[in-house]
C-alpha cells in the first residue's frame, strides 16, 4: 500500500514554475530520496505534502489522506524537519524536546519515557541538559530529528537534514534513519548529495520542477548507456580542458582529480582518448572502464551545465 501518492503536483510562482506536474508514489516503509541540486523544487514539493503549502494544481496524498483538504487530521501522521527546523537556542535539548510534544498535546502521562527513548535513539542523552545554541551542527539535526519524532509519525519528511553537517555525523544520522525503517516509518528526504541518495531504496532525479527519473538507485545506473570512462592523469583540470576542446559529441566532467568520460563505445573510446592525450604530451597514469555512479547518472540526465551546483 502507498504511504504517499503524488498525483501531477504542480507549484507557480507567478510565471515561475518550481514544481512541475509530479507524479510518484512511495510504499510504506520505504526510504525514497528526492534528489536535486539548489532551486530543483524539493523544499516546495516537501511544503505541499506536509500540507503547509498549497499547490497551484494537482493532489497529494498521505496515508490515503489527502495532504490539502484533510491537512489537519493528517498532522498527527506525519514529521516534517524542514532546513531551517525551529529548534530554540536558548532552550535545552531537553526543554526543546518538551515544547514540540507540547505542540503536539502529547500527554504528560508516558512522555517521559518517550523522551528518554527518543534522547537515547538519538546519542543525546549526555547532552539533555545543553543549551541547544550551543550543541555542534551534527547534534542540533539529531534534535531536530527528535523533535520531528516526538509524536510517532508513520511518515517523516526531511528536508536536507545533513546540509553542512560534518560526513561522521552525516553517518550518524543515517544510521538513525535506519532504525526508524526498522520501526516501519516511511522517510521521504530531499537531499542534494549523491552519495546519500544511494542508501536510498528509491530516488526520484528533480530538476527545475521536474521528474527527470525515477528508480532504484541500480536501476538509475542502467539508465546510462554504454559506460563511463575513468581518466586519471597528474592535472585533471588541463586534460579537461583539452578533451573539450578535442572530444566532441562526449560529455566529460571533473570529478576530483579524475576526469569521467561518458560513451556508448568505451573501448573505441578509450583508443581515441589515449592518441589525443598521448598526442598533447600527456600521461595517463590510469584510464579504466568504471560503473557509472549516481552523480554520472545525474549529470547524464540534466546535462553538464545544469550539475554544477549539485553538492557531491
Ligand atoms: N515563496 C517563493 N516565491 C517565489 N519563488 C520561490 C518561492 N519558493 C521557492 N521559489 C523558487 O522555486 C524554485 C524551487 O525552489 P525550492 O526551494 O523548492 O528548491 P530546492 O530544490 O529545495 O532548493 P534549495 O535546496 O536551494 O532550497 C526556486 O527557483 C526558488 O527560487
Amino acid at each position: 500500500m502507498d504511504a504517499i501518492k503524488i498525483d501531477n503536483l504542480t507549484k507557480r510562482f507567478d510565471a515561475m514554475i518550481a514544481v512541475d506536474g509530479l507524479t510518484l508514489t512511495v510504499s510504506r516503509g520505504e526510504l525514497f530520496g528526492l534528489v536535486g541540486s539548489d532551486g530543483a523544487g524539493k523544499t516546495t514539493t516537501m511544503r505541499m505534502l506536509a500540507g503547509i503549502m498549497d499547490p497551484s494544481s494537482g493532489d497529494a496524498w498521505i496515508m490515503d489522506r489527502h495532504a490539502g483538504r484533510e491537512g489537519e487530521s493528517l498532522k498527527g501522521s506525519i514529521g516534517y524537519m524542514s532546513q531551517r527546523f525551529g529548534l530554540y537556542p536558548d532552550l535545552t535539548v531537553l526543554e526543546n524536546i518538551h515544547f514540540f510534544a507540547d505542540i503536539h498535546g502529547l500527554p504528560q502521562k508516558g512522555r517521559q519515557e518517550k523522551i528518554d527513548r527518543l534522547l537515547a535513539f538519538s546519542n543525546l542523552t549526555p547532552f539533555k541538559k545543553r543549551r541547544a545554541g550551543n550543541l555542534s551542527g551534527g547534534m542540533k539535526q539529531k534534535l531536530g530529528l527528535a523533535c520531528a519524532l516526538i509524536h510517532t509519525p508513520q511518515v517523516l519528511f526531511l528536508d536536507e537534514p545533513t546540509n553542512g553537517v560534518d560526513p561522521v555525523s552525516r553517518r550518524d544520522f543515517w544510521r538513525i534513519l535506519y532504525q526508524l525503517l526498522k520501526d516501519g516509518v516511511t522517510i521521504f528526504v530531499a537531499t542534494a548529495y549523491l552519495d546519500e541518495a544511494d542508501r536510498c531504496n528509491r530516488v526520484g532525479l528533480i530538476h527545475k520542477g521536474k521528474l527527470v527519473a525515477c528508480g532504484t538507485p541500480q536501476e538509475l545506473k542502467q539508465l546510462m548507456p554504454g559506460g563511463i570512462l575513468e581518466v586519471h592523469t597528474g592535472n585533471a583540470r588541463a586534460c579537461l580542458q583539452i578533451l573539450h576542446r578535442k572530444l566532441e559529441g562526449y560529455q566529460v566532467g571533473l570529478f576530483g582529480d579524475r576526469l569521467h568520460i561518458v560513451s556508448e563505445t568505451p573501448e573505441k573510446t578509450q583508443l581515441l582518448v589515449q592518441d589525443l592525450l598521448g598526442g598533447e604530451g600527456v600521461e595517463i597514469v590510469s584510464i579504466r572502464q568504471i560503473e557509472p555512479s549516481l552523480e554520472d547518472i545525474f549529470i547524464s540526465v540534466i546535462g553538464e551545465e545544469d550539475v554544477h551546483a549539485t553538492a557531491g
